[in-house]
């Protein structure tokens, strides 16, 4: 299969380009910038030196549509909605790491504060939380990949949102990011002064993830979700760690939440439950697809604490938009992922 990588210059899409490295059944064929042509990526890249030479090309539809048969968008929030479209209409598979297909009309003008993508197009995007949404990834052609703190989030949540045992609307998600979330660009937020030797709470009530959170919340749940979620930023370069607390309705013991989770990830290979006791950091999963979750029932308290780590570059972005390729054209999802993470 050839693929083409859009953004191939940010951090999501060179970690599309590593991984594709060890895929056996996809040959990248095309890397696109808006900003670059002619340029090798090595220029940009220089591990990439002898490992990958093609040449970026500015962003053309013709470009995008020849000799290729998928294309991944690794671009800021309102750029893969402008080709995204025709590319589809043309008959090119399309996997989309930036939010603009992950919301309705509505939410996506509020909380985005952006014009969204038609709706015929958003309607068709299958929301590729490939764990839980398998069976709709497998008929897709156009992907919408999930952020990474929703993935985080959902991951931990999904098997306990589909039972009574918890009063739904109870649910506090607090999540930490390394910086390589916020991209390459240069920020006065993302500085090494600003960021080093500090932690610091951003983007309280407003942030992109909480609309896509309840939403996708809502729908595993079938009822619908608030959450609340606050996000803070971290000076480590990758990984998410959410720990989210729920009330516990019904008296249960962690044995039981952990075999639930077990359960419903027996055919989930990136998803590992820690036995009782054990709970994961960000580095027991750093460059890998895994995501990982610890669970503890307080009887104290009575509130549920699960703990969820995933590589947000990888689990979070590319790893998973691959898994999803994976899954689109019916091979084994693990296909060029089962990395062992790097450690220490
Ligand atoms: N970093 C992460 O952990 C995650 C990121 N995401 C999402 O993935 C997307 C990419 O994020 P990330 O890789 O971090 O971002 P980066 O800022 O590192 O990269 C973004 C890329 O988009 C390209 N770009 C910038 N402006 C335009 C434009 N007007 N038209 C086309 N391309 C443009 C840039 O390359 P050039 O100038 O060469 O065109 C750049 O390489 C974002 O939507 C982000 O929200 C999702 C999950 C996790
Ligand atoms: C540290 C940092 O700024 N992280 C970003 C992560 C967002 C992201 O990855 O992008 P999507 O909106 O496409 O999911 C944030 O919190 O907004």
């Amino acid at each position: 299969m050839r693929v083409a990588v859009v953004g191939a210059t940010g951090y999501s899409g060179v970690e599309v380009i590593r991984l594709l490295q060890y895929h056996p059944r996809i040959e990248l064929v095309k890397v696109f910038s808006s900003s670059q042509d002619g340029v090798p990526l090595r220029r940009v890249f220089p591990h990439l030196t002898n490992i990958f030479e093609k040449e970026l090309t500015l962003i053309q539809e013709q470009e995008l549509i020849e000799g290729v048969d998928a294309v991944f968008f690794a671009t800021p929030s309102g750029i893969s909605k402008e080709w995204i479209p025709a590319l589809i209409d043309a008959g090119v598979t399309c996997i989309d790491i930036s939010g603009d297909f992950r919301l309705d009309v509505d939410s996506y003008k509020e909380w985005y504060k952006k014009e969204p993508a038609p709706s015929q197009y958003l309607e068709q995007a299958v929301y590729g939380l490939t764990e839980v949404y398998e069976a709709k990834v497998k008929e897709a052609n156009l992907l919408t990949n999930p952020g990474c703190f929703p993935t985080a989030s959902l991951l931990g949540l999904a098997p306990i949102l589909k039972t009574d045992w918890i009063n739904q609307n109870s649910i506090i998600i607090d999540a930490k990011t390394g910086v390589s979330g916020a991209g390459r660009g240069a920020s006065l937020g993302t500085h090494y002064s600003e960021l080093n030797d500090n932690l610091k709470a951003y983007k309280l009530g407003v942030h992109q993830h909480i609309p896509e959170i309840e939403r996708y919340a809502s729908e595993i749940a079938g009822s619908p979700i608030q959450v609340t979620f606050t996000t803070h930023l971290v000076p480590m370069t990758r990984g998410i760690l959410s720990t989210i607390y729920v009330d516990l309705a019904a008296s249960k013991q962690t044995d039981e939440i952990i075999e639930l989770y077990k359960d419903y990830y027996k055919h989930s290979p990136f998803v590992r439950i820690r036995p009782e006791g054990e709970f994961p950091s960000t580095k027991e999963v750093y460059a890998s697809n895994y995501c990982d979750i610890g669970l503890l029932a307080d009887p104290r308290t009575g509130k549920l604490m699960i703990i969820s780590v995933i590589d947000n570059v990888v689990k979070g972005a590319a790893g998973q938009a691959i898994q999803n390729l994976n899954v689109m054209q019916g091979w084994d999802q693990t296909t060029g992922l089962l990395h062992t993470p790097i450690y220490p």
